[in-house]
């Protein structure tokens, strides 16, 4: 069925050409695209706009004092939701239940964990995020749609992947809500059934300049995007549960609150198991044993916040806490990778925040009788208030903390160990990656833990624009092996 600008923008307009597609990037217009002039961090998006005409452009949409074009030229208050709403109605069709996750850290697993049970409970599931597009269905492998990229992509390709996914026939879709993605609208177009809290932490200070700007942004999820009537299912032991807890009442959602107070999920008691951990979890006045064969008091919480979705999407309470019994723990996030040659065990895993790393580091002190060992680092161009943060803790929380480098992108990698080791007392520097992993797994000895950090599935180093192929996974395997001599 062919769309008219008037469709797409939801307005009378005395020029209404057919659209032929939607995109706020120049370099993807073709003849008849609606192209988005968009005001981004870099450049003006509405300097590209001649040579989107150029390129066959029906129509510009834009802000408000925006230049008028050769072609039909919106302007709006709000461009960037307009792009998204666009996008979303030229697309049409959608999982008929979709869910967001926000948080600064758990998105990633919460997202993982949701598929998974729709998947047990006998639907064809997919997510959406750091890890690109996933799909799953009951006696299907997992297909890899799209590979690792934004956490929250572009609204423009948001809404293709959700009417790829839906003429899949995929019904059920977990979607991660990134605070860059809920700031820029890129999830406006997406109808939700619920939406999920994990916690609030400190990260993207450089995006957003302030934690309280920071916390809006996650909020907006609340309190723009999941319909009135819809619930809201929050991590009960987050500090900040109060805010969103209200900013969900507020916004006519109901809460389903989840964790160690939490009235729709509460989580009674967390024993470790040798294969993970034994969870007794309260539910509408029944008591459920869960066998989670995923160690760390965080995924204990993730899980229940996944359960939450999904309970809150109409699944059954039995049947979804049974599927936690053979969730599978995202790649790269406290991924068990092998043991020591003179004993200890190693793992990689994707903090790379304060929290996160703290948060990894409590998880895995239980299963320590020797050296609780970290590798970490911090990323360039990213928010610089981390780094002391994250050096303190390490040097705190492990025996062994050594310093290295993580994507130091257009800075200078010395003067980010720097800034870490400013805090770190004791640590080691040894820059090189390869080099710090190969040191830690070298000092390995039975009852040791080894965590190589903030890497995760993250297949390259950034390095002053070059993506240098580098696997923390790979390289943690080498490295045992190269110290079995
Ligand atoms: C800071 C940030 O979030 N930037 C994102 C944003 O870019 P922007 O709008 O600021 O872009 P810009 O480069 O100033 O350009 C302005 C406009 O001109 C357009 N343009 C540009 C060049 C051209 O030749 N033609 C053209 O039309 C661009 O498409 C854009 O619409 O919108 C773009 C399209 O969606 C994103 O690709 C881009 O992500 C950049 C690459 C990025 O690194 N983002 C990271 C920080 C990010 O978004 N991370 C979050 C959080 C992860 C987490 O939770 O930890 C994520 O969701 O991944
Ligand atoms: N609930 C949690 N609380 C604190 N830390 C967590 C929690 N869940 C995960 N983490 C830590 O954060 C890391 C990243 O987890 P995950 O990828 O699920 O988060 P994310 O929010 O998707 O991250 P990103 O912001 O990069 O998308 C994990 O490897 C772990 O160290
Ligand atoms: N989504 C996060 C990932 C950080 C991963 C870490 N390896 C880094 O590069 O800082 C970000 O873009 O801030
Ligand atoms: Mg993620």
């Amino acid at each position: 069925m062919t769309k008219t600008l008037s469709d797409l923008l939801q307005r009378d307009l005395a020029e209404n050409p057919v659209i032929t597609g939607v995109t706020a990037d120049s370099r993807k217009v073709g003849p008849g695209t609606l192209f988005a002039a968009l005001p981004g961090t870099k450049v003006d998006g509405a300097s590209f706009a001649p040579g989107a005409i150029a390129a066959g452009a029906a129509a510009v949409l834009g802000p408000v004092g925006m230049e008028t074009f050769s072609v039909p030229t919106v302007k709006v208050e709000d461009p960037r939701r307009a792009y998204a709403l666009a996008s979303a109605a030229f697309w049409g069709r959608q999982p008929p239940v979709c869910i967001a996750v926000t948080g600064t850290n758990g998105k990633t697993s919460v997202a993982g964990f949701c598929r998974q049970i729709f998947a047990r409970l006998g639907h064809k599931a997919a997510s959406m995020g750091t890890l690109g597009v996933v799909v799953s269905g009951p006696g299907v492998a997992d297909q890899q749609l799209t590979p690792p990229g934004l956490t929250t992509p572009d609204a423009a390709d948001v809404a293709e992947m959700m009417a790829r996914l839906a003429a899949d026939g995929v019904t059920h879709l977990a979607v991660e809500a990134s605070s860059h993605g809920v700031d820029q609208r890129r999830l406006d177009g997406v109808t939700l059934s619920a939406a999920g809290f994990t916690n609030f932490t400190q990260d993207h200070l450089d995006y957003h300049g302030s934690m309280e700007a920071y916390r809006e942004a996650k909020l907006r999820l609340f309190d723009t995007l999941l319909p009135r009537g819809a619930t809201a299912v929050l991590n009960s032991d987050s500090e900040a549960f109060g805010v969103f807890a209200a900013s969900a009442v507020t916004s006519g959602q109901s809460v389903f609150s989840v964790g160690d107070d939490g009235q729709g999920l509460k989580l009674v008691s967390r024993a470790l198991a040798p294969h993970g951990q034994i969870l007794t979890v309260e539910a509408a006045g029944q008591t459920y044993t869960i066998d989670l064969p995923l160690a760390g008091g965080f995924q204990a919480s993730n899980v229940l916040i996944a359960a939450g979705l999904c309970i809150a999407t109409g699944e059954d309470t039995a049947a979804v806490l049974k599927a936690l019994e053979s969730l599978e723990g995202a790649a790269g996030r406290l991924q068990r990778v092998g043991r020591g040659a003179r004993g200890g065990e190693a793992y990689v895993d994707y903090a790379h925040t304060p929290d996160g790393l703290e948060t990894v580091l409590d998880a895995l002190r239980p299963h320590t009788t020797g050296k609780l060992i970290v590798v970490f680092g911090a990323g360039g161009d990213r928010d610089r208030g981390k780094r002391p943060l994250m050096g303190e803790i390490a040097a705190r929380l492990a025996d062994v903390a050594i310093v290295t480098d993580d994507n130091p992108r257009s800075e200078d990698p010395a003067t980010i160990r720097a800034a870490i080791l400013e805090a770190a007392l004791g640590a080691t520097e040894i820059g090189d990656r390869r080099a710090a992993i190969r040191a830690a797994a070298a000092q390995m000895a039975e009852g040791d833990v080894l965590v190589v950090a903030g890497k995760g599935h993250e297949q390259g180093q950034l390095v002053a624009g070059v993506n240098h192929p580098f696997d923390d996974v790979t390289e943690t395997l080498a490295a045992l092996e190269a110290a079995d001599v």
